[in-house]
């Protein structure tokens, strides 16, 4: 997709959230000064437009300092939200990168069902390909056989080779077959599907112990990422989920997934703050194209509902 194109699929996808900031604050902007009730209630509406009580404090501060007792304009304010996004936003905006030695680079990508795990391994696959990196799947999803099927269907779509069990197979022995078919045909990089049975944690986590302990036997490094899909309109449950997976199978980097039209992209912020985890990529759409890394500032400005940085400045 070119980045125009993309651009306006990332302002159109995240409308909804600076809607939602937006009504949020209105009626805040018919007073004429900035004076601490209108702070306070500037926090609160940050807060219930999910950035996190931390980012909505900073703002908070940085609007008190700067305009205390002065006119207020909506312009403003929202630029100044922009700008404390974006500080939480470039720490964590990290694309996932193949640089891993020896081949493959073992992806296990985790996440509850209808995160978006699927779709997002699909878009993982084609962006390496586009990078032409060599890409194998593996349904390690093994619990369902829709979910084996779902991503056969993709792995045909996009072009790319995947290792399948049967329903209810052992997914350490799949992950086992499949990376010994990745090295022997030169692939750089596996992405592993996994369960994402909650509901169920000790199973969980045995199962995915299990696939660590096996890769771990043909290369120490591996599984090399460990990416966490979240499905930004649960909201605050997002986050939660981030605080189990880290602790049933150690979270690497997350991917938000259908942050087109939802009105709780916030959320993302609120991750970035809390966690501190690389985030690799969003997602904005169905389709295989919808998956990009982040430009921050852009992204800040898109949830802000701020206006377009002025050309020639740099972002980062
Ligand atoms: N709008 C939108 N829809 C998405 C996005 N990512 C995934 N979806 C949709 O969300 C639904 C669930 O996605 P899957 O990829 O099947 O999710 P999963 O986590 O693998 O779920 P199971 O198949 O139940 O295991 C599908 O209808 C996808 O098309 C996104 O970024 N935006």
């Amino acid at each position: 997709m070119s980045g125009l194109r993309w651009h306006e699929k990332l302002i159109g996808g995240f409308r909804r959230t600076s809607d939602r900031l937006g009504e949020n604050l209105t009626g805040l902007f018919t007073r004429t000064t900035l004076d601490k009730d209108t702070l306070d209630e500037i926090e609160e509406a940050l807060i219930v437009s999910d950035l996190g009580p931390a980012t909505a404090g900073r703002i908070r501060d940085r609007l008190a300092d700067d305009r205390f007792e002065r006119g207020l304009d909506e312009a403003g304010v929202r630029q100044v939200v922009a700008d404390e996004i974006a500080k939480v936003l470039r720490p964590v905006a990290e694309p996932l990168e193949v640089d891993a030695f020896p081949r493959p680079q073992v992806i296990l990508v985790i996440g509850v069902n209808g995160s978006g795990k699927t779709t997002t391994i699909a878009k993982l696959a084609h962006l390496f390909l586009e990078q032409d990196y060599g890409v194998m799947l593996a349904a390690g999803d093994t619990f369902r056989a829709a979910a084996i099927g779902q991503l056969k269907v993709w792995a045909e779509r996009i072009g790319v080779p995947i290792v399948t069990g049967p329903e209810g197979g052992d997914a350490a022995g799949l992950v086992w077959d499949a990376v010994k078919q990745a090295t022997a045909t030169g692939i750089d990089v596996l992405i592993v599907d996994t369960a994402g049975r909650l509901q169920n944690k000790r199973e969980l986590m045995d199962e995915l112990a299990k696939i660590r302990r096996v890769l771990g036997r043909i290369n120490p490094e591996a599984p090399h990422d460990v990416v966490l899909v979240l499905d930004a309109t649960t909201g605050q449950n997002a986050l939660s989920q981030i605080e189990v997976f880290r602790e049933v199978a150690g979270v690497t980097g997350l991917v938000m997934t259908k942050l087109d039209g939802t009105a709780r992209g916030g959320v993302l912020v609120a991750a970035a703050e809390k966690f501190q985890l690389p985030i690799h990529a969003i997602g904005v759409g169905e389709g295989m194209d919808d998956l990009r890394p982040f430009d921050a500032d852009e992204l800040a400005r898109a949830i802000a509902g701020a206006d377009p940085q002025p050309a020639g400045k740099a972002s980062g």
